[in-house]
């Protein structure tokens, strides 16, 4: 009997581990893999440092598959008009995806599913991003949850959905398809932005699965409390390979479900997929405050401000490390990402979508899921319960979190012959201490710009208007 054509439509899930279109695709055909390339289409087209981040990990993927006898066949495009192309010139049978829940990219697979069906191809989608799907875990009647204790209380109940085995065998079938390079989808930046990024990350699958071993091994442990210090050894720096999929986190979940020290790492990866819950039940997340009194919250709109915060020049060094580091290497530590974004919203009162969108151009790890909650939770526009009246002082945050200044010091260096007292808020700092340090506040470092416990009263004043109204 003639073999079926599979055509696997790759979008963020470039794995041959736990990648269940691939997996059922090669126990029942043989597979075309294929990647679009859609600038539109999408709720938000991707931004610029992961561009940069999809360009490398498409050049190991298709490593991997040519050490297969594969090639992933690349197109630039629109998926509605490419994929009836590539259909017709492979004579494919069916096509195959991981489904994305990017809530435009999503309600256009319908579509097409619908279209292609009527024309007799076969169509399965499956869950590969996700521990189990957005519409699972809700409340009676399919009401979302809107507060994460209940969501994870909820979740814990249910069993977590079994890795697919990894693809072993080429199963691959020939065609005359031809398509692009990786170079001729245009994903690398035209300035020279990316030194540093070339030299923090590594692509490819196999280094994710060893970095999360290791991360297992040797930090998983203290991960409950080392997990705010800003540095490397306490976290995962899973969140790149996650957010193109080249790791699963199903994968992740059952390997350390049984250790005893997972539970807070566990809880992390729920709170991903409680992201995603939100996104699907809300699909304007991204640029909507869930919280409907915020529409008429009066911010400010200070192209200055904003301008010092993208660029590391806020006077508040902690906040200047976070977004140093993250224009420098294309991540930043959870606990910086609170600090940074509370520094926007609540001391400049800028609108949270103006952070949100700088961190979606500058994040290798950008997850539309991930960062409109983060922004939101942070905003405190509907995410949770969280207290309006919690505004973090960068300086306390930093002298908690950076003790001795190493953060501060690596990202800012100009500060770094600052003695620790002193690190964390210049302006404080003695002039002969500046002096010794070499420091002239307004030349070499900023004076802060603006007064913290000023600004804390000033967002209290609008936040609690919002409140009462
Ligand atoms: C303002 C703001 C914006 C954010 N934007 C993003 C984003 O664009 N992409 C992104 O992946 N994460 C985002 N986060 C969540 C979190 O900061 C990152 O997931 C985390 O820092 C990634 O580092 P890690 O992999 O070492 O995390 P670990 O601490 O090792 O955690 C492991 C994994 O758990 C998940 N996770 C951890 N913390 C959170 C969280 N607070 N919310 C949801 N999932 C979490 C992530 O998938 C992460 O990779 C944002 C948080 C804030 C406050």
């Amino acid at each position: 009997m003639k073999k079926s054509r599979i055509i696997v439509l790759f979008r963020n899930d470039f794995r041959l581990h736990d990648n269940p279109a691939l997996y059922e695709a090669s126990r029942t055909g043989e597979i075309i893999p294929v990647y679009i390339h859609e600038s539109t289409n999408h709720t938000k087209s991707m931004g610029g440092a992961q561009k940069w981040w999809l360009h490398q990990c498409l050049l190991s993927f298709q490593t991997s598959l040519e050490n297969m006898n594969g090639r992933l066949y690349l197109f630039n495009g629109n998926a509605e008009v490419l994929l009836p192309e590539i259909i017709e010139t492979t004579e494919a049978d069916a096509v195959y995806w991981n489904r994305c829940y990017d809530p435009k990219t999503y309600r256009r697979d319908l579509k097409i599913a619908a279209l292609l069906i009527e024309e007799n191809i076969q169509i399965k989608s499956f869950e590969g991003r996700l521990l189990r799907p957005p519409w699972e875990v809700v409340k009676e009647e399919k009401v979302p949850y809107r507060v994460f204790s209940a969501f994870y209380k909820a979740f814990l109940k249910e069993e977590v959905p079994k890795p697919f085995p990894a693809l072993k065998e080429s199963v691959f079938a020939e065609t005359d398809l031809k398509g692009e390079t990786i170079s001729s989808l245009g994903l690398l930046p035209k300035m020279n932005w990316t030194k540093t990024m070339e030299e923090t990350w590594m692509p490819g699958e196999n280094h994710a699965i060893e970095q999360f071993k290791d991360f297992c091994e040797t930090k998983l442990a203290r991960y409950h409390e080392a997990r705010d210090i800003p540095f490397p050894e306490g976290f995962s720096v899973m969140s790149p390979y996650l957010a193109l999929g080249i790791m699963s986190v199903r994968s992740m979940y059952h390997y350390l479900k049984n250790n005893p020290h997972s539970s807070a790492y566990i809880r992390q990866l729920i709170w991903r997929d409680y992201a995603y819950q939100l996104l699907f039940h809300f699909p304007d997340l991204h640029g909507i405050s869930l919280d409907e009194r915020f529409t008429s919250f009066e911010w400010r709109i200070d192209e200055a401000d904003f301008d010092a915060w993208k660029h590391g020049r806020t006077g508040f060094p902690i906040v200047d490390a976070g977004m140093r580091e993250l224009w420098a290497t294309g991540y930043l530590p959870n606990r910086v990402r609170m600090i940074a974004a509370s520094f926007l919203v609540k001391d400049l009162l800028i609108p949270w979508q103006k952070g949100e969108e700088w961190f979606w151009d500058t994040l290798i790890d950008a997850d539309i899921a991930n960062n409109s909650m983060g922004w939101q939770w942070v905003a405190g526009t509907g995410i949770d319960p969280a207290p309006y009246f919690r505004i973090f002082n960068p300086v306390l945050q930093s002298e908690k979190f950076d003790k001795d200044g190493r953060y501060i010091k690596k990202w800012v260096p100009e500060l770094k012959s600052l003695p620790a007292k002193y690190i964390h808020d210049p302006s404080k700092a003695p002039d002969h201490v500046l002096q010794e340090a070499g420091i002239e506040l307004g030349t070499d470092y900023p004076f802060p710009i603006v007064d913290h416990k000023a600004a804390r009263k000033r967002a209290l004043e609008h936040y609690g208007q919002i409140k009462k109204g």
